[in-house]
């Protein structure tokens, strides 16, 4: 049983490590996109665009995918600041 719980938690330890991973990529990718549009003298973020995002994570986990979509998303934004170092690792 408890052989059985142990494997199961580094299971997840491991799918945790691969979603942080994941969301760093994903942040490193968007933090490109923003810097692109901002230096092209447009927003930092783009509501439509947002809007398509929670629905995704909405359909994919139900109720519980919209806050989730949100957090990432802030993540996102967020990683755009240089003092942000946990996410500033290269690609
Ligand atoms: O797709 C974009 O245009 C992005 O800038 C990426 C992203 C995202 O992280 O998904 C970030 C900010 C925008 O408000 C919308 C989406």
């Amino acid at each position: 049983m408890d052989n059985t719980i142990e494997g199961d938690r580094r299971e997840i330890d491991t799918l945790d490590a691969r979603i942080i991973e994941l969301l760093g990529q994903r942040a490193r990718v968007s933090a490109r996109i923003q810097r692109s549009r901002t230096s092209a003298g447009g927003p930092r973020t783009v509501l439509a665009r947002e809007a398509e995002i929670l629905a995704r994570y909405q359909q994919g986990l139900g109720t519980t995918g919209t806050p989730l979509a949100l957090n990432v998303l802030k993540l996102c934004r967020g990683a755009n600041s240089s003092a942000d170092s946990a996410l500033s690792t290269t690609e």
